[in-house]
């Protein structure tokens, strides 16, 4: 058989490959102040109004469906990177030696080191280190108090996470850290993002931020012992020989501050969800005593809902509704084929989890906080439906760590307080690198004879 056909009889050309439809016909401009204005508004609008692939413009692409989704993070995923050879040099966020912001072989190198810090044994002390910081914050609270759900789950969030990880909490280093995470959150969570180089406010307020972090991550990581094997921290000091000093600056930083914030955000919207559901926060009510009268051995059935019991559910609801990682995204490195669209190798592939958790395809009243969902049916109608924590090789190495701080604040803290909502219409979600829970406040109703 010819390898050509013969001149003069040659096949038409191929037809150019349709693409995706979008608004605006993907101009980017018009897309990018949309979305500026309102990024969670753009995207369902999008996903409403043209499918589930949605071109922004003709190197970004939205995926709905969860198929998509699955294909691009699992099944396909040699198709894809996570960290274009642009951003690498920097990260998207700095900290560009960081496991996270980093491919191929020296994420494989970077990410087997850490595993072991983050095993299921490490995970029944994170229990205990839970419930001594819960036990602390309430104390600083007084009854009828108004507090700001927000700045406590963050102090709360970053004393686990550096206890966790660092083996000992944070002194003047917290400060820096939440300075930093602050700046990062004003920059990403800006409509308008300038040139780096720019000078702007928030550019030098971060650029002042990252040094200051600097020399606190200096100071823990000099100060570390040698023997402990153990933390995430502990592992790295180890390596200390063979590693060079950024490298292990940039891998602390990035561990403490994904600890830190979307926990702390996690935890603030699950507040906000429980208290607009009065007998989902009953049901809490009644878990945490159960687990705390099985935990000292006073009968309690140990979690009468099943495998992490109403706490676990309420904790999934809080994610699948406003999951703090609200949108995430791979390159292609080769063209990849998308809900029947062949997409070119350098289109930049967005997954919204914001949007996907929201789909009534795979949830019913997607809106509403609804924990018992996950009682009844226990998984959601699609395996990639659902996706807090990301999914394959790339997923959230510290998902089992979060979900299991989050259960253990959660009993801890409604088995001593509860937190009744203060103007629960003003919260609005801000969707920076993390998607910030802005006003979520509540008074502190003592429970009595509260177990310590
Ligand atoms: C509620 C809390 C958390 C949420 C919602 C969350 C979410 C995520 C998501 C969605 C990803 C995947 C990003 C992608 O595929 O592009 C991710 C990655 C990651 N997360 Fe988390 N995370 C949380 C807590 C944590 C904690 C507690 C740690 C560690 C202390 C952590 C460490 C990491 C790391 C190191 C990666 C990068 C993994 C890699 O690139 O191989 N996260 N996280």
């Amino acid at each position: 058989m010819a390898a050509h056909p013969p001149s003069g009889l040659s096949s038409p050309p191929p037809a150019p490959e349709p693409s995706p439809p979008g608004p605006h016909h993907a101009r980017g401009t018009a897309n990018a102040a949309d979305f500026g204005v309102d990024p969670l508004g753009f995207l369902t609008r999008c996903a409403r109004e043209y499918g589930d692939v949605v071109a922004l413009t003709p190197a970004n692409v939205l995926i709905v469906h969860p198929d998509d989704i699955g294909r691009a993070l699992v099944h396909r995923r040699g198709d894809v990177v996570k960290i274009s050879a642009e951003q690498r040099p920097r990260g998207p966020t700095g900290f560009p030696l960081a496991m996270m912001n980093s491919e191929g072989a020296s994420w494989e190198r970077k990410r087997s080191r850490l595993r072991p810090a983050f095993r299921s044994d490490r995970l029944e002390g994170l229990d205990t280190i839970a419930r001594e910081a819960v036990a602390r914050t309430v104390d600083r609270w007084s009854d009828g108090a108004t507090i700001d759900v927000h700045a406590e789950m963050s102090r709360l969030a970053m004393h686990i996470g550096a206890v966790h990880l660092a083996g000992r909490p944070l002194g003047a280093e917290a400060d820096a850290l939440a300075d930093a995470v602050a700046a990062i959150m004003r920059l990403t969570g800006s409509p308008i993002r300038l040139p780096g180089w720019l000078p702007s406010p928030t550019g030098i307020r971060l650029r002042r931020a990252l040094r200051a972090l600097d020399t606190a991550l200096a100071a823990l990581i000099e100060g570390h012992p040698a023997d402990d094997t153990v933390t995430a921290l502990g592992r790295l000091v180890a390596e200390r020989a063979d590693t060079p000093f950024a490298e292990i600056r940039d891998e602390l930083a990035t561990l403490l501050m994904s600890g830190y914030e979307t926990t702390a955000d996690a935890l603030t919207w699950l507040v906000h969800g429980l208290g607009g559901r009065p007998e989902a926060d009953a049901l809490l009510a009644a878990d945490a005593r159960d687990h705390g009268a099985a935990a000292s051995g006073a009968g309690g059935t140990g979690g009468a809902n099943g495998p992490g019991g109403y706490a676990a559910a309420a904790a999934k609801e809080a994610l699948r509704l406003y999951p703090p990682a609200w949108v995430i995204s791979r390159v292609a490195v080769r063209p990849i084929e998308l809900g029947g669209y062949r997409l070119a190798a350098g289109t930049t592939i967005g997954i919204s989890q914001w949007v996907t958790h929201r789909d009534e395809r795979w949830f019913d009243a997607p809106a509403e906080f609804r924990p018992e969902r996950w009682l009844r049916q226990g998984a959601p109608g699609h395996r990639y439906a659902y996706l807090p924590f990301g999914a394959g090789p790339r997923g959230c190495l510290g998902a089992s760590m979060a979900v299991r701080e989050i259960e253990a604040v959660a009993r801890a803290l409604r088995s001593r307080v509860r937190l009744e909502p203060v103007a629960p219409g003003q919260v609005r979600p801000r969707p920076a690198l993390a998607l910030q829970p802005c006003g979520v406040r509540a008074t502190v109703r003592r429970e009595r004879a509260a177990p310590r």
